[in-house]
Order: structure tokens, then sequence, then C-alpha cells
């Protein structure tokens, strides 16, 4: 929309560059004259309504046909301006510094600082540009600066006052009624210029006013009306036969000059209409877009909601099989931990049943093979065992005659001279048998004793005979020499070592010997040795 009023504006300053290019120089020099007479009027058109306004007092200063000096000097101390623009917008500028004394006397307004200056110019500039209408700038009332700037202001005010007058309201617009001495770029100033911005915000908020959209009645409104004070000015002075062929010319130009803006413009608008038409197609697309996006959003976000509910409670549901199925596993281990338990427990009693029933196998066996023996070899046994010789004794009078495994035959004497007498034994020992020999015909009855069997072992013989020897061994034992007792302890106590993941045996010797019929423990060491003929060995485990 910018572009179009750009156009639109452009219709006066693209006739006034022809012109400005066309003629000669002598026509140049017309037109700076006719440029001069414009701006004279225009000035004098301008200081007539500051007089009608404020009144010949308030614009003493003022003359009615002022050169641009007068105009100049006459509204440096911004007073006549901020007053007249209080006359029209009251409370428009709000503090006005007054002149103390008469300018009048002081034509070039020494009176005032030019601080002071400064302010009411500034402050009249401010509220101008708020109203939309055309600024310049404060240089331009000082020496060398640009009155015709100052001239068009002051008809904007003219243009406003009069807009006001028939009734105008809302925002003012600016039609550009005012010959522009500077062309259509003085309402696109730099941004330097200190009220430039605020009149470019103003425009921009009366096109915002409008939707942006500036029609093209105002278009053609605008541009007829610069174009028509623009070709009043231009063939005023000119000759009658001089006006076709510089219309022609003119119209020549303007149509290549349109024609060419009009290409550059159709191509910024191709440039930018992928972006532009998202916004072009106005609010009314974008919120019918936002409409039907929002609505669609909302479906969307719905089934979003529906769908994350149902896999929530799929979720949930699955988390509870899970939880479910957690728990019977965990029981189910619980349940095999006690199973395991059970077995191995059972297991080790099933061993112990089966150690224990192997156990007593082997006791019934025991005790089956001791009823054998028993029954073979008695409950009581008796072995002989004849001591050899001792040194220096002479072997010729041994009456031993013959010595067999279960007998022995002993030379008696007899009425007849020389008789013999048997004795049977279950076992006779002849003075050659060594203790080992000895010991193993009891060992398996005195291993019983392990079995809960009792067995008693006494030696019986006159003194002398060799009852220690055989029981215990002779004074300087050796290993070979140890008799009966020292090797039934040591047998049984090799038995209770290799049976002892299975038992434990608590063992108590006892040793007594019987003489006369009396009992002596002999373990118990009196200091005297003494020889009896009965020797006891007694073992018990328990
Ligand atoms: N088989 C044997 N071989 C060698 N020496 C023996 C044998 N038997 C006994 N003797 C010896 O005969 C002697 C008498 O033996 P021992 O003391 O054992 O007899 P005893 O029957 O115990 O006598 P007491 O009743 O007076 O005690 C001892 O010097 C012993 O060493």
């Amino acid at each position: 929309m910018a572009a179009d009023g750009a156009l639109s504006f452009s219709v006066a300053s693209v006739v006034e560059d022809v012109l400005q290019q066309h003629g000669s120089r002598s026509r140049n020099l017309d037109l700076d004259a006719r440029r001069a007479e414009e701006a004279a009027t225009r000035r004098y058109e301008a200081a007539a309504w500051l007089r009608k306004v404020v009144g010949f007092v308030g614009a003493k200063d003022l003359p009615a046909e002022p050169s641009e000096e007068d105009f100049r000097l006459g509204l440096r101390s911004g007073i006549i301006l901020c007053n007249v623009l209080n006359k029209m917008q009251p409370g428009a500028v709000s503090k006005v510094v007054e002149s103390p004394v008469d300018s009048a006397l002081i034509p070039d307004g020494a009176a005032l600082s030019a601080f002071q200056y400064f302010e009411n110019v500034r402050n009249f500039l401010v509220a101008a540009q708020e109203l939309g209408i055309p600024s310049f700038e404060a240089s331009d009332l000082e020496q060398g600066g640009k009155s015709s700037r100052v001239v068009s202001c002051v008809l904007g005010l003219k243009a406003y006052s009069e807009w006001k007058q028939t009734g105008g309201t809302g925002v003012w617009k600016f039609g550009g009624n005012v010959k522009s001495t500077t062309s259509a770029k003085q309402f696109v100033r730099k941004n330097s210029e200190p009220f430039s911005s605020s009149l470019s915000r103003s425009v921009s908020m009366n096109e915002k006013s409008t939707n942006g959209v500036c029609t093209e009645a105002e278009s053609n409104k605008m541009s007829s009306s610069s174009l028509s004070n623009l070709v009043r000015a231009i063939l005023i002075d000119k000759k009658p036969e001089e006006v076709p062929n510089l219309v022609e010319s003119v119209l020549n130009k303007v149509v290549e000059e349109f024609e060419q803006r009009i290409t550059s413009q159709i191509q910024l608008n191709k440039a930018i209409t992928p972006k532009d038409s998202a916004v072009s197609c106005g609010n009314k697309f974008v919120q019918k877009h936002s409409s039907a996006s929002t609505k669609a959003d909302q479906r969307t976000v719905t089934l979003m909601k529906e769908e994350n509910r149902i896999v929530s409670e799929e979720l949930q549901r699955r988390y509870m099989m899970q939880n479910t199925f957690v728990d019977q596993q965990q029981q189910d281990i619980k349940d095999l931990k006690q199973t395991l338990l059970t077995t191995k427990a059972g297991i080790h009693i099933h061993g112990l049943a089966h150690a224990a029933s192997g156990y007593h196998r082997v006791l019934e066996e025991n005790r089956r093979l001791y009823n054998q023996v028993q029954d073979l070899k008695g409950s009581i046994r008796v072995y002989c065992r004849v001591r050899p010789f001792l040194p220096g004794q002479s072997s010729y009078i041994s009456n031993v005659d013959h010595i067999d495994d279960g007998s022995i035959t002993i030379g008696v004497p007899s009425k007849n001279g020389k008789g013999r007498k048997s004795f049977n034994f279950n076992k006779v020992f002849g003075p050659s048998a060594t203790q080992g020999e000895v010991f193993s015909d009891t060992q398996q009855l005195i291993r019983s004793v392990l079995d809960g069997y009792n067995v008693c072992i006494f030696a019986y013989g006159q003194t002398g005979s060799g009852k220690t020897y055989t029981m215990t061994g002779p004074k300087d034992l050796t290993e070979q020499s140890r008799g009966v007792n020292y090797r039934a302890l040591g047998d049984l106590f090799l038995l209770a070592e290799q049976r002892k993941d299975t038992f434990l045996y608590d063992v108590s010797v006892q040793m007594i010997e019987i003489y006369n019929e009396q009992v002596r423990d002999l373990l118990v060491s009196d200091g005297v040795h003494k020889r009896y003929p009965f020797q006891f060995f007694s073992i018990a485990f328990l």
C-alpha cells in the first residue's frame, strides 16, 4: 500500500521532473521565475492566513506580503506558530514562551534567547507532526533555511483548519493540496531529521487506521490536486500555441515514467508475493486460517488426548498384569526355595536314614557274624601261651611235650614212669609266638566294643608266667613288643578316628588286679610292684 501511495504522490514529482528536464535554458529561467512567483503567492497566502487567525496584533511581526526574510523573522520565535496551532487545536502546544518586550523594536527577535526560540519551535513541530501536518526543520527559520518548507507547513495548518471547520472528524490526512517545493521526497525524510520519524509514524498510523488501504479515490484526489496545481502554475504564463507541445511532451514523459514505475512495481510485487500474499490476504484470511487451524488443532489435541488415554489405560493394564505376573513369579520362587530347603533337608535326612540303615545293616551283619563267632568259638575264649625260657634257664627241664593249634600236651609224672596229659584251648601259642600273633586273634572281638558289645580280656597264670608281658609288654617297650592292651587301644583309637564324621566316642580305660579276692587298680601307682595271678583290662566305649 505504501507503494501505491508513493505511486500516487509521484505523479506531481514525475511531472515536475519531466518539466525540469523539458525545455531550454530560457525555459528553465522562466520556470525559476514562475517558481519564485508561486512561492511568493504561497507565502502571502500563508501570511494572510496567519494574520487572519491570530489577528494583526498577534501577527504584527508578519506583514501581509512578507519577503522570505520577513516571513522567517516573523515566525522565528515560534510564538505565532504556537498560537495559531493552539487556536485550531487548543492545548496542542502546552507551553508557549511569549516575548516580554516588543519584539518589533528588535527586528531579529533578540529579546528571546535562541534556546527559547528552539523551545517554541520544537513544541510546535511536535504538535504539528502529531496532527499529520507537513513539518520543517528548526533550522529553516534561521538565516539560509528553507522558508518554503515553513510556508508548506503553514498552508498545511490552513488545510487542517479548513478540514476542521468543515466538520472533519477522526484523523486528518494531509491531502497534498499544498505545493511541495521539494517534491514527494519531503514526506519520506531522512530519519536523522528530528521530527521525520514522528511524521512517518503519523502517516503510518493514518494508513493503519484505514487498514493500510489507500483508496483509489484518495490517491486520485491527491494526485489530481497536486497535478492540477502544478500544471496550472506551469501553463499560467504560456502562450496558447506553446501549450499543446508542452502538454504532449509532459504526457509522453509521464506515461513513460508511469510504465517504468508500474513495471518496477509489478516486479516488486512478484518478488514479495509469496511472503506478502500471506499478509495481503488480510487479517481475515489469517483469522480464518487461524480459526480453522485452531479448530483443527483442538480436534487434534482431543484425538491425541483420547489416544493418550487409551495408551495410558493399556499401559496401566499391562503394568498391572506384569505386577501380577511378577508377584506370582516371586511367590513361585519363594515356594521353590522352600521346596529346595525341604528337599535338601529331605535329602540330608534321606542320606542319614540311608547311612543309618547301612549302619544298622552293618550292625546286623556284625551281630550276625558275632553270633556266628559266638556259636563257632563260644562266648568265652581261652588261649594258652607258653612263655619261653628266660635267659639262664635250662631248656631240658621243659615238660611241654607237644603243642598243637588248639591243644598242648604236657608230660607229667606217673606210676609207670612218664605220663602225658593234653589240654584243649581255643588256641595255643608256643614260646616262639610274637606279641602281634597273640593280639591278632583277639582283635576282631575287641573291635566289637565299638559296635556296642562288651568284651573282657584277662590273663591268668602263676607268678612269672608272662601275664604282664602278654598284656602290656616288657619294660623296654617297642613297637613290636607292645602287648594286647596297647595294641587294643591303638586299634580302637584308629577306628574312632576313621569314624569321627559319624560317631564321637568317649573312651575310658580301667586296669585292675584281683589277688586273694581283693581288687586293685593297676593305673594308680603306689610305688610297689606286685605280681598277681589275674589282670583285667577293661575298655569302655560310650
Ligand atoms: N613270652 C615271653 N617272651 C620272653 N620273655 C617273657 C615272656 N613271657 C614272660 N617273659 C619274661 O618272664 C618274666 C616274668 O614275666 P611276667 O612278669 O610277665 O610274669 P607275671 O606273670 O606277670 O609275674 P607276676 O605274677 O609275678 O607278676 C619277665 O622277665 C618277662 O620278661
